[in-house]
């Protein structure tokens, strides 16, 4: 890779996004002169990166805590958040100190939390290490945990300082994790960028990456830089648009209804991006029973993400608990469940109060 690409956010605190290599010396000297102390907050699957960075934060004369978190979705809770307050107590951390958070889409979530509510909000620095977390979690300052009820159900808005996306670190990133990020790029070209459903239908089998070992190579690399800039692009022109989501926003969160449902329902032993899968078949189903998408639409839905891979579809028989999740979703008004749906490719509308029977329609229509 030549030189970085940098996804500028234009919010009321704009901050940039940088995608490229061996970043680690460039998040070390973004953090601000101000600060005395560094919080670290990352998963055991870091360690190795994160000793690296610590040691160029040591010689910068910070003082570094790390604070390790359970993995993935067990990090996202409110004893885990308690953890990291106490963390920082002990540490003294000031308003003038920095959070990272260090990881893929859950870590990077969590410290945003954390960072949000200490002291009422410090700085936090986002190095997002799975491919979800670069073109989504990172990006755009939605921050949170789950509680018993539900996914994402308590959080808050509160912008980065700054986003280093190093993608030298998706060489050690699991294949199906890689995957099920791959569902949130799908998704950044159903609503917006028709040019990333072109280049993913181009790619799929380098994407899925089938009996691939080690580092990914050159080809493989390149495209997903240029898959990954496109879908933090996106985001970035949305959430520069609608910050806390009075409404455009909301089209970010394509097929998520069904999808936050999933994870809740399978007690979080699905990604994210593989629910995101089949949330946004669902979607294109009822869609299509609400007379929006045409056949072939709802077929390419499915087409390109079997294609990399993913799952589209889910058992039957478990709609009341889907449901009562579904209810929890944060687009519900009152009684009235509203879903991102596609009136035509590229074109995001509600569908709002959606007629029971289209719903079990398109539960029908994905179930296995
Ligand atoms: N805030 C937002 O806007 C937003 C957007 C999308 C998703 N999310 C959230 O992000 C989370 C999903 O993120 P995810 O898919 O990154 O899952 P994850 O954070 O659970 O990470 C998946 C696994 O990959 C490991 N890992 C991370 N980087 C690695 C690396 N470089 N090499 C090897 N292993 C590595 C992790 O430790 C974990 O075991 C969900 O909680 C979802 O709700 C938030
Ligand atoms: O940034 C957004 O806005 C999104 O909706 C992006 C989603 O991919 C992401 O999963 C987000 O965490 C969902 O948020 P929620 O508000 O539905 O909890
Ligand atoms: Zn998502």
């Amino acid at each position: 890779m030549t030189s970085p690409r940098i996804v500028h956010v234009a919010t009321s605190a704009p901050y940039d996004v940088t995608v490229g290599e061996n970043l680690l010396q460039d998040v070390a000297s973004a953090v601000p002169e101000s600060a005395m102390r560094v919080l670290v907050v990352t998963a055991a699957p870091l360690r190795r990166h994160v000793d690296n960075l610590k040691a160029l934060l040591d010689s910068r004369g910070l003082t570094v805590v790390i604070a390790e978190v359970p993995d993935a979705e067990e990090g996202k809770s409110a004893e885990v958040l308690a953890f990291c307050w106490g963390v920082l107590g002990k540490s003294d951390f000031t308003r003038s100190d920095v959070v990272i958070g260090f990881g893929g889409g859950a870590v990077t979530d969590l410290a945003g939390f954390v960072a949000a509510t200490w002291l009422r909000g410090v700085g936090v620095i986002q190095v997002p290490t799975t491919l979800l977390a670069m073109v989504d979690a990172a990006v755009g300052g939605k921050t949170g945990i789950n509680t018993a009820e539900g996914k994402n159900l308590v959080g808050a808005f509160h912008e980065p300082l700054s986003v280093w996306c190093d993608v030298r670190a998706l060489d050690t990133l699991p294949r199906h994790d890689l995957v099920a990020g791959l569902a949130e790029v799908v998704k950044c070209g159903f609503i917006r960028d028709p040019e990333i459903l072109t280049i993913v239908g181009e790619n799929l089998t380098m994407l899925r990456g089938e009996g691939r070992e080690g580092s990914l190579d050159d080809a493989t690399r390149a495209v997903l830089v240029e898959l990954i800039t496109r879908a933090i692009q996106v985001k970035a022109d949305v959430v520069s648009a609608d910050l806390k989501e009075s409404y455009l926003r909301e089209i970010l969160n394509y097929g998520h209804t069904f999808a936050h449902a999933i994870e809740y329902t399978e007690r979080y032993q699905w990604r994210h991006g593989a629910a995101v899968s089949v949330g946004m078949v669902f979607v294109a189903e009822l869609a299509h029973l609400a007379g929006k998408l045409t056949e072939e639409e709802v077929d390419r839905h499915r087409t390109i993400l079997a294609g990399l891979g993913l799952p589209t579809t889910y058992p039957g028989h478990r709609w009341d608990a889907l449901l009562t999740a579904m209810r929890r979703d944060k687009k519900t008004r009152g009684d009235l469940l509203r879903f991102v749906i596609l009136n035509g490719l590229q074109n995001p509308v509600r569908l709002e109060g959606p007629d029971p029977a289209i719903l079990q329609g398109a539960y029908a229509a994905v179930s296995a």
